[in-house]
């Protein structure tokens, strides 16, 4: 039927879910979690072209946008560069950012993906 068919979720999607949730736990004042705005932040929208945040991960893993798990990380690494980009370095977004990259990136290696794999299947 056709609400079942919205509920099931790719072994990939629970995979980002999984990933995504232990990212986010790394970001606590939240910084990531929404889309940066010109208000907060000015001349935002004329610097950074291709704005990500968690926010707009997640809606691309329940929309299955992403067709493997390269993607999602392009979107995460497209994310910490552009606070990176923006920010000086002595800012609390910039540090935020330098520290978040490498945390995540090293959720997804193929030793703990390895892990991971009983878990979600
Ligand atoms: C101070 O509280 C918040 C709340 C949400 C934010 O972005 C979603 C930000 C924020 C996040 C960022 C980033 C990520 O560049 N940022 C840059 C300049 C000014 N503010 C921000 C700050």
């Amino acid at each position: 039927c056709v609400l079942r068919k919205i509920a099931e979720r790719t072994p990939l999607q629970r995979l980002l879910e999984h990933l995504l949730r232990s990212m986010e736990k790394r970001d606590p004042q939240q910084f990531f979690a929404w889309p940066v705005t010109d208000s907060i932040a000015p001349g935002y929208s004329q610097i950074i072209t291709n704005p990500m945040d968690f926010s707009t991960i997640k809606q691309k893993i329940d929309d299955n946008s992403y067709q493997n798990l390269n993607e999602f990380v392009e979107d995460f690494k497209l994310m910490c560069d552009n606070a990176t980009t923006y920010n000086h370095p002595d800012t609390i977004y910039y540090k935020a950012a330098k520290k978040l990259l490498p945390v995540g990136l090293k959720m997804v290696t193929p030793e703990k993906l390895r892990q991971l794999r009983p878990v979600l299947t």
